[in-house]
């Protein structure tokens, strides 16, 4: 018998993972609150509003009843935006199958408690972080859908569970690799949103790609500066989850983050560059859960801290190339 996945989000990539796994073979239930969009992709096997233009495989089952979908999922994956987890899945504590697996396919910081999403779902649902997955890598959900050749990372504490999701997804154009570090994988997905947007936000202002290598290279110093003061292993920032992801999102028009950027580098303001976007762009919020995380151990993320200046504190764009190049000279590998 094929497993019962259920997945939380009928957005870009909740939309998109469930085509995945029903490629892959699994039942596939796609909760969303919105009828109007759970009834086209029932129907018409269509998502409009989210995932213009793809054909979803007819196993993908829509639904607007958030009890069910956890109460009989085997695997439950969650894709809403990182902020919002906790409020929704707050009233479905307990519910999760005894023996059912939990798996994040998001990539945010929440605000307030500085926690990555694996530990809201554990902490929220009940669910002991043993059982609870993250998949995260190059994942653009435009590409996917299209069945474009992929890889990525489904990492668990416990490897057999890893393993268990990992064959739930695997399918011809999709490639599951493995990985132990929870911690390196999750945050190496976050935090390159932020990247994106200085990268975006470097663009916009119309810099090439010298200063977009500089960012990227320097990006990756202070994500593996945080992951390994925080317990993640170090190479797991040289694989698909820490480079892979954070050359796709800062290289790709179709990032919402690095959209979002370029839309401030070019002298809009937040809130025009949030609509013009469209879409959910984590790093926006998560750049300050990240901030915070980083002060309390006592971490340098300058590029981070120039983008919470640029977009939640009044630094000019201009200002934030000054910030960053006066810093006093240091070793590289420091
Ligand atoms: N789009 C992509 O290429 C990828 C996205 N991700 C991550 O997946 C997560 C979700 O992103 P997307 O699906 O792209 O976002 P999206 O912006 O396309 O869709 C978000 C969905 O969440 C729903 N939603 C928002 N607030 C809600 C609430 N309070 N209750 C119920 N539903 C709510 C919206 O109606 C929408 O359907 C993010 O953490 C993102 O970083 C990860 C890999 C790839
Ligand atoms: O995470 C992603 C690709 O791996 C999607 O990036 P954006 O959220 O910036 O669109």
């Amino acid at each position: 018998m094929s497993t019962a996945v259920s997945v939380l989000g009928t957005g870009a990539w909740g939309t998109t993972f469930a085509a995945v796994l029903a490629d892959a073979g699994c039942r596939v239930r796609l909760w969303g609150r919105d009828e109007e969009v759970v009834t086209e992709i029932t129907h018409g096997h269509r998502n409009t509003r989210n995932l213009p233009g793809v054909d979803l495989p007819a196993g993908v089952v829509a639904t607007t009843d958030l009890d069910g979908a956890v109460r009989d999922a085997e695997v439950l994956a969650v894709a809403l935006p990182s902020q919002s987890v906790r409020e929704v899945l707050t009233p479905l504590a307990g519910r999760v199958r005894a023996d059912g697996t939990v798996v994040s396919l998001m990539k945010g910081v929440e605000l307030g408690t500085d926690q990555r999403m694996s530990q809201v779902l554990g902490e929220v649902l009940r669910v002991p972080p043993r059982r609870v997955a993250v998949v995260s890598g190059p994942n653009l959900a435009k590409e996917i859908a299209a069945r474009q050749p992929t890889a990525t990372v489904v990492a668990a504490e416990d490897e057999s569970v890893a393993q268990r999701v990992a064959a739930c997804c695997a399918s011809g154009y999709f490639r599951p690799y493995t990985n132990t570090d929870v911690v390196g994988v999750e945050l190496g997905g976050a935090v390159k949103n932020i990247i994106a947007l200085a990268v975006g936000m470097a663009q916009g202002g119309g810099y090439g790609d010298n200063t977009k290598a500089t960012i990227i290279t320097r990006g990756l110093a202070e994500i593996t500066r945080l992951g390994t003061e925080l317990g993640a292993d170090p190479a797991t920032f040289a694989g698909l989850a820490g480079l892979g992801d954070l050359v796709a999102t800062c290289a790709s028009p179709l990032s919402r983050n690095h959209t979002l950027g370029a839309h401030v580098g070019a002298g809009r303001s937040l809130e025009d560059a949030v609509t013009a976007t469209g879409g959910t762009a984590e790093g926006v919020k998560s750049c300050r859960s990240v901030l915070e995380l980083a002060q309390r151990h006592g971490v340098d993320m300058p590029i981070t801290a120039a983008v919470v200046a640029v977009l939640h504190e009044g630094l000019p764009v201009q200002a934030m190339t000054q910030a960053l190049l006066s810093r006093p000279r240091k070793d590289e590998r420091a």
